[in-house]
């Protein structure tokens, strides 16, 4: 197995100024293992890369003269109003990044914007130590074989007040992160699931999904969940209009376009090449989310004019976890943010009900 643990103190970097300069940041403080796993996709990653490459697809389309100065990034949500169309996606296990793991996420999250915070069914910070500080807090829902756990975590949740559940579709089993098996990757010690109860043999994580997850589920599961839960409930990883026609009819209450950020079934399209099928599935019934390649301000501006509502970032936040605890995910998000005021400005965009398809050209199109 490869050693774990801090690589470098990475002193002597100049501020970060993009989200590349966070990964690159994270890159020298993270042993090699944990890089990995946290940066890898599944099989030959050729989703991982498209879902990058298919925001370098799209051009911007200015209009000029507009009085955009100073546009307004905000917007409502499932009813909770959102400083800008961001969230912060749920990764597992923060602690692999910094010791104080979610904790930190939340309050670097709540010093840049009230957005919201999805933590994961494998967050390693008690649920009720990352509640009401500042932004809202949403649980990632992984619907295990054993339902009185997951309803106990769901029920543990609601109690803490978390505002949403994000139950994800796409995960019967974890894909093949060829990276993970060639490292031999294990969880260090004390890296653990805080709101699990139960249970060992947590180390593998694609033998625990194996163990644990349903690798069963069909759409009754929302009107399980459902009756679990008052909250709404929003369904993570859809990749066609089908299925999001599907989860509408379910119940769903919002949908996430997206792939797991490429670490389940590889071959599958960038999830912004299949937004524009799910919007028009979708019509408007529920609000779009996105996830995948977010990775700079422009690219929130085109997942919205192709028909997200907002989308959610996954791996950056890790990367500012890693590189400067709290601070650097405040840094990831306030760049983010400072990219995505100055694209809307330099567009001619002054309010997000602006953004339409016209602000775009796809590279080849006439
Ligand atoms: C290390 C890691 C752990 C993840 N853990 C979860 C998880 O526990 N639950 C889940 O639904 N998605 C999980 N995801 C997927 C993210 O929620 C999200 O879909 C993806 O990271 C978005 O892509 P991006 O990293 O390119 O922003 C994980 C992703 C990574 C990189
Ligand atoms: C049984 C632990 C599974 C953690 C899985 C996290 C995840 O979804 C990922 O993509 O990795």
């Amino acid at each position: 197995m490869a050693a774990i643990g801090p690589r470098g103190d990475g002193a002597g970097e100049a501020a970060p100024l993009t989200l590349a300069d966070y990964a690159r940041s994270a890159r020298a403080r993270l042993a090699p293992a944990v890089w990995d796993f946290l940066e890898g996709g599944a099989g030959e990653e050729r989703t991982l890369a498209a879902n990058t490459e298919a925001f370098d697809r799209y051009w911007l389309r200015p209009s000029v003269l507009r009085g955009a100065s100073r546009p307004d990034t905000a917007t409502e949500i499932l009813g909770r109003r959102w400083d800008a169309p961001l969230a912060v996606a749920p990764v597992a296990y923060h602690t692999l990044a910094h010791p104080a793991g979610e904790a930190a996420t939340v309050r670097g999250t709540a010093a840049a914007a009230a957005v919201p915070v999805v933590i994961s069914t494998f967050a390693s910070r008690a649920v009720e130590d990352l509640t009401g500080r500042g932004v809202p807090v949403w649980l990632q829902v992984y619907c295990l074989r054993d339902r009185a756990v997951t309803r106990g975590l769901v029920e543990r949740a609601e109690r803490a007040g978390v505002e949403a559940l994000v139950l994800t579709v796409d995960a019967p089993h974890l894909g093949r992160r060829l990276r993970d098996v060639r490292n031999g990757f294990r969880l260090p010690a004390g890296v653990v699931p805080a709101n699990l109860t139960g249970g060992d043999g947590f180390a593998d994580p694609s033998v625990h999904a194996r163990e644990e997850f349903d690798p069963d589920l069909d759409w009754t599961v929302l009107a399980w969940l459902r009756s679990v839960s008052p909250l709404p409930i929003v369904v993570k990883g859809v990749l066609t209009g089908a299925d999001a026609v599907l989860a509408i009819e379910a119940g769903a209450d919002a949908v996430v376009v997206s792939n797991h950020g490429g670490r389940q079934l590889d071959g599958v399209p960038a999830t912004l090449d299949v937004l524009p099928e799910i919007a028009e599935a979708a019509a408007g019934r529920v609000p779009l989310l996105l996830d995948g390649g977010v990775r700079r301000g422009r690219d929130v501006l085109t997942a919205l004019a192709l028909g997200a509502r907002a989308v959610l970032v996954g791996r950056p936040v890790l990367h500012g976890l890693a590189a400067g605890g709290p601070d650097g995910v405040t840094g990831v998000l306030r760049i983010l943010l400072d990219e995505l005021t100055d694209a809307m400005s330099l567009a001619g965009v002054r309010a997000l009900a602006d953004i339409t398809p016209d602000l775009l050209r796809r590279s080849g199109d006439r």
